[in-house]
């Protein structure tokens, strides 16, 4: 299994280009499946998750492939099975949301529940009450959903009492395709269901006020396919600032979104960041600069994010003062916690606060990551930690981060990929 030793580094410097949003590029990639014709995307980060997300849509017969490094090309006339099975769900907890898309074009799904996962329970409730009022019925048995729908699904007024992306993405791709007026109220407002809202009207939907919390999509009989590029990534952009604004640098994000950035950004200069900002590039200077803790409080977009919740737990661990991090979204969310207090971290947790009390430097150590973005705080205090550290179980990273430590070598870090 991979792992990635880490030396301490110098203060970043330099320019990074910031991939395409993993958490965009995924329902956009599953949205090919409403559409009649071929679709081709751009800006699609290679990863993990998006070999996955290949994978599944060949599964179900769509002729789907990568054309170039960040082009993909989906012909999903060949679709022939409804099926999404456990062995490629698994893996991929967005799997759900080729749930909405084939129920919605082939009036049946099956497809496997992801199960729990490090970050908290994460039920899908709310996307199977929300097809059950668009009239599809479902049952649940033997770890399967198992949704049907005579002819089309209908337009619903849909309100979910909590507010939820994927829910918003699954039932949002359903309404595409059903007959009449969907209203989804309370809608999740993150950037990246604007960047599949616009994607799906690129094929022919009409889908309105996506980025407000009450969404309105008037259904249509077909999709065709279109060519979309992809947002970039407002994570992937945050965690390369907050690398760079421990070890003291100055490095600028090219190809980067800024306005889907503010609660990140607010919170870095509150850090003692100068940041500068162009239409698609974001720069961040640390250098002669005291890092000063920050207090987060995870929500909802345009709140604070909780995937770069975990970044920030790292930042104050080598900040001045003590910074209190609260996470609302996920129960279980500090698995980073124990694994930074082995590099000397001093964290108190306190139900769904981490306390942290900044330290005038951190040890090298052998951690071991255990999910998406706690690896890349441990990558993050990895940076600045005196000596050697190795971080275990990459795979993680590797569903999310594009070629993370050649990109930090460019700014001037030292990590290497080892066996
Ligand atoms: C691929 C992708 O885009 N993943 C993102 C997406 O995950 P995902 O879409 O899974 O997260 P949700 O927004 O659905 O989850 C938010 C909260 O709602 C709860 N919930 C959700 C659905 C449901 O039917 N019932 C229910 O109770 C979840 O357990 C969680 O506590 O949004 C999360 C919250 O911003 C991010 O951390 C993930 O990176
Ligand atoms: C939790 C995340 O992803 P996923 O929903 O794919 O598990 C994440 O991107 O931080």
């Amino acid at each position: 299994m991979d792992k990635l030793l880490i030396k301490a580094s110098k203060p970043l410097q330099g320019s990074v280009r910031i991939s395409g949003a993993k958490n965009a590029a995924l329902p956009i990639l599953m949205s090919s499946i409403l559409a009649d014709t071929t679709c081709y995307f751009d800006n699609v980060p290679e990863l993990r998750d998006i070999n996955t997300s290949l994978a599944l849509l060949a599964e179900l017969g769509a002729d789907a492939k990568r054309v170039s490094g960040h082009s993909v090309e989906i012909d999903p006339s060949s679709i022939n099975n409804c099926n999404a099975s456990y062995d490629l769900v698994k893996t991929m907890r967005a799997s759900i949301l080729v749930l909405g898309p084939l129920l919605a074009k082939y009036g049946e799904a099956n497809v496997s529940l992801p199960g729990g996962c490090a970050i908290g329970a994460r039920p899908v409730n709310l996307h199977l009450q929300g097809l059950e009022k668009m009239g599809a019925k479902i049952d649940v048995e033997a770890g399967y959903i198992r949704a049907k729908v005579d002819g089309r699904l209908k337009g619903a007024n849909i309100f979910m009492d909590m507010v939820s992306v994927g829910a918003t993405e699954n039932l949002m791709m359903a309404a595409c395709l059903a007959d009449g007026e969907t209203v989804l109220e309370n809608a999740a407002r993150e950037p990246e269901i604007v960047d599949l809202a616009n994607c799906l009207n690129a094929m022919g939907a009409k889908v309105k006020h996506a980025g407000s919390d009450k969404i309105r999509i008037q259904g249509v009989e077909r999709l065709q396919g279109c060519r979309y590029a992809v947002l970039p990534d407002r994570i992937e952009t945050g965690t390369f600032l907050i690398a760079a604004a421990v070890t003291g640098g100055k490095i600028r994000c090219e190809n980067a979104a800024p306005e889907t950035l503010d609660a990140v950004l607010d919170k870095l200069v509150m850090a003692g960041a100068v940041i500068t900002t162009g239409d698609d590039w974001i720069e961040l200077d640390m250098q002669g600069h005291p890092l000063t803790s920050v207090n987060i409080k995870t929500a909802p977009h345009p709140g604070f994010p909780t995937d770069m919740q975990a970044q920030f737990v790292a930042l104050n661990c080598v900040a001045q003062g003590t910074g209190v991090v609260t996470e609302n979204i996920f129960e279980n969310r500090f698995m980073h916690v124990p694994e930074l207090q082995r590099m000397g971290a001093k964290i108190d947790l306190e139900t769904n606060s981490a306390v942290c009390h900044g330290v005038s430097s951190l040890k090298g150590a052998q951690v071991m990551a255990t999910d998406l973005r706690a690896s890349a705080s441990l990558v993050i205090a990895g940076l600045v930690a005196e000596g050697e550290t190795i971080v275990d179980r990459i795979y993680h990273l590797d569903r999310g981060y594009e070629h993370i430590e050649t990109k930090l070598n460019g700014l001037g870090a030292n990590i290497q990929r080892i066996k």
